[in-house]
């Protein structure tokens, strides 16, 4: 049996239409863009590519996009100072600090910095708190896209066994918290998870968030299982010097059991960026007091 392929680069490519729709109503409505400001400290050149990205996407969906670049050296205080300008400024609706942060700099006390109804990456505590109970707040963008790409290939995924590894903060724990608010049966496995191909084998719905490339293995996964991959690995290609991208899951094995599976690139990764604008447009409809149904993006 082969599975099914997600094709998440082109759902997001949906995803964005939409968006660009609703985002010239927004600007006919509230006589301005909607408005995202990107914050990169330092020269990652991955960061760099992704804030790019996100740049141009902000752009094609009519929305106006913001970019700051700091110098790895920039003072926490100076980046605090930038945070607060945005979260007075009213043409920034919503506010991403590119993460990972230089070690100088205490990530918590600046997520915690950013106006909560601007935090479009659903970090900041108040909307890690609105998650866990269900108030309407911002949801991480990665673990979003991944629920829009289930309910898109599963419809109602009420009552299912879901594995998700990983519990960090910004994949693992929002993930687990949403298919909880879907009424999936959840376990949460890290590293210190006693005989994780067995907890594997159960789950219809497995979500992989380690950051090891190809760890999980096609025997791990129930036959007909739907496995989302979120692991982005860059590791050493065929040819000398080129390197490739690679998920957490192992796609040779894995796409022989499971039912439908999200390969690495254009899986995931092209849904995190879609919904960052769908956030974006969300916030700025809120922000202005303008009316959108929210459930139907
Ligand atoms: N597609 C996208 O848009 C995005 C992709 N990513 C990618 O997703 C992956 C995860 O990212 P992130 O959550 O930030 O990573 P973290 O490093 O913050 O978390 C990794 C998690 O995996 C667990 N883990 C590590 N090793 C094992 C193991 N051998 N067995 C079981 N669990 C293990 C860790 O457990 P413990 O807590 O015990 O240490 C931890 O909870 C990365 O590849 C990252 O690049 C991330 C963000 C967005
Ligand atoms: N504040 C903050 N918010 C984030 O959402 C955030 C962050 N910091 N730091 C880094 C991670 C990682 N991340 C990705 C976004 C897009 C792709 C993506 O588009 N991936 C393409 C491939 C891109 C390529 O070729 O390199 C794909 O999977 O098809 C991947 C990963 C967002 N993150």
């Amino acid at each position: 049996m082969s599975a099914s392929i997600i094709d998440g680069k082109a759902f997001a490519a949906g995803l964005r239409e939409r968006i660009g729709v609703l985002a010239s109503a927004f600007e006919a409505a509230a006589g301005r863009k909607a408005g995202l400001a990107v914050v990169l400290v330092g020269e990652d050149p991955a960061s760099q590519v992704y804030v790019r990205n996100k740049g141009k996407q902000t752009i094609a969906c009519g929305m106006e996009s913001f970019e700051h670049k700091l110098p790895a050296e920039t003072s926490e205080a100076d980046l605090l100072a930038l945070v607060e300008t945005l979260n007075a400024d009213p043409a920034v609706d919503g506010i991403l600090v590119q993460l990972p942060l230089p070690a100088h700099m205490n990530e918590q006390k600046v997520i915690a910095t950013i106006n909560p109804d601007k935090d479009v990456d659903g970090f900041h505590v108040v909307n890690v708190g609105r998650l866990a109970t269900g108030l309407p707040g911002f949801v991480p963008c990665t673990p979003l896209g991944c629920v829009m790409l289930l309910k898109d290939q599963l419809g109602s995924l009420s009552g299912l066994d879901a594995v998700v590894i990983g519990r960090s903060n910004i994949v693992g724990k929002p993930m687990a918290q949403l298919l909880i608010a879907e009424s999936c049966t959840v376990t949460v496995a890290h590293s210190r998870t006693r005989d994780l191909p067995d907890v594997v084998r159960r789950a219809d719905i497995v979500v992989a968030a380690v950051g090891r490339p190809e760890m999980v293995k096609g025997e791990w996964i129930k036959p007909g299982a739907t496995v989302i991959d979120v692991g982005i690995n860059r590791v050493a290609g065929a040819q000398e010097g080129k390197s490739r991208l690679v998920g957490d899951v192992d796609f040779a094995s894995a796409s022989t059991v499971a039912g439908a599976i999200t390969p690495v690139p254009g899986g995931v990764g092209p849904m995190t960026i879609a919904v960052l604008l769908r956030n974006t447009i969300v916030a700025a409809h809120r922000n202005a007091g303008i009316a959108l149904d929210e459930s139907a993006i």
